[in-house]
């Protein structure tokens, strides 16, 4: 089969440069166009990035030469993507707006914003825990009077260190969480060099993060109601979002309570043994192994930990009783691989082999 090409918006930016490595290769998808503000419009991808290139390997010689287009011309890029993906710097009504007229022309967006997560129908998605809320697509495009276009999200960065593994237990009921998470200064798109603050330094806010922390797990244990996403109760989640000088990955320390205290050993069980379809379907960019323990005690540590498996699986460790909660433990993932890009483009293959995304005639 040939590539579906992808349109990336907001392709100069971190995670729009992530985005442009990540499918640098990419078996089934190309990039076929590179959208950005009207200020790098007109511009070669080389030239509108310059020296704000952030990635650890060289750009591709591929997109270097694209002609990046502007982001507000929907129906040019539209025509020419089988999809985008987007990761569009606009304020949130900008965005909302945007990702819906792409949806509109027949696009599908996969999106990393927050814009459009508490949207009831746009399934906000980790592919190996809440598949099923794909369901909301036909409901979303009815909406949208589309036939192909829709809009799907990927949740915030900040959860993917805890709540795969709260998901895992979801057996035994997890009914009350505790999170402290150590954020990464790429979360904020930054690195040392262009916040020299944060080398020495911790800073006790990220905006809107904790909210976000405790809601957004809430929409990925939810269920399906008459077309709209209905979040769960349980589990009750109170957060601290703290910025510590890591260039990347999210570390989380975790207090947990059940309805049915479990074994150490049967918590260990259920995160060897948890999987999802994209390990079932054996998607390019899903870790084999999605949750790994590390019995160290001083394990998981961002500068060993993040890149397990290609920055897509989970590390947790230190997992022991508590004296106030059931347990505690310590979880860390990759924040611009699995909490943004790769966590995307894993949504775009599992999206495709679902034929929910297809090559436009
Ligand atoms: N808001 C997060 C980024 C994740 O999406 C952060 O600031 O680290």
């Amino acid at each position: 089969m040939s590539k579906l090409r992808v349109g990336i918006l907001g392709g100069t930016g971190m995670v729009g440069q992530r985005f442009v490595s990540l499918l640098e290769n990419h078996p089934w998808f190309e990039v076929a166009v590179i959208a950005a503000s009207p200020r790098s419009s007109g511009k070669t991808y080389e030239e509108a990035v310059g020296d704000r290139w952030k990635m650890t390997t060289p750009m591709p010689e591929a997109v270097k030469n694209i002609i990046v287009k502007n982001v507000n011309d929907v129906k040019e890029v539209s025509s020419q993507v089988d999809f985008v993906f987007s990761a569009v710097d606009m304020t949130k009504e900008e965005i909302k707006v945007i990702e819906e007229a792409y949806a509109r022309t027949e696009t599908p967006v996969v999106s990393n914003n927050s814009a459009h997560r508490w949207t009831p129908d746009v399934p906000m998605v980790i592919p190996e825990l809440n598949p099923e809320h794909l369901e909301l697509i036909p409901y979303q495009r009815k909406r949208l009077g589309t036939e192909k276009g829709f809009i799907v999200v990927k949740p915030n960065c900040s959860i993917q260190s805890y709540t795969p593994a709260l998901y895992a237990l979801k057996e035994f009921g997890p009914k009350l969480v505790v999170a402290t998470t150590y954020q990464a200064i790429s979360g904020a798109g930054k690195n040392f060099a262009e916040w020299p603050e944060m080398l020495d330094n911790v800073i006790p806010f990220i905006g809107g993060e904790e909210e976000k922390s405790e809601q957004e797990p809430l929409k990925i244990f939810g269920k399906i109601v008459d077309g709209k996403l209905e979040k769960a109760v349980n589990p009750v989640i109170t957060t601290q979002c703290i910025r510590v000088p890591v260039s990347d990955g999210h570390t989380a320390a975790i207090f947990v309570n059940f309805e049915k205290k479990p074994a150490k050993e049967e918590i260990l069980k259920a995160w060897k043994d948890f999987k999802g379809i994209p390990q079932e379907l054996n998607l390019p960019m899903a870790p084999k192994q999605f949750i790994q323990y590390l019995e160290e005690d001083n394990r998981p540590q961002t500068k060993l930990d993040r890149n397990y498996e290609g920055g897509m699986g989970i590390s947790l460790g230190r997992l022991r009783e508590d004296i106030v909660f059931d347990y505690k433990f310590v979880g860390l993932s990759h924040n611009t691989l699995r909490g943004a890009a790769g966590g995307a483009v894993l949504i775009a293959e599992l999206l495709t082999a679902k034929n929910y995304i297809t090559a436009k005639e």
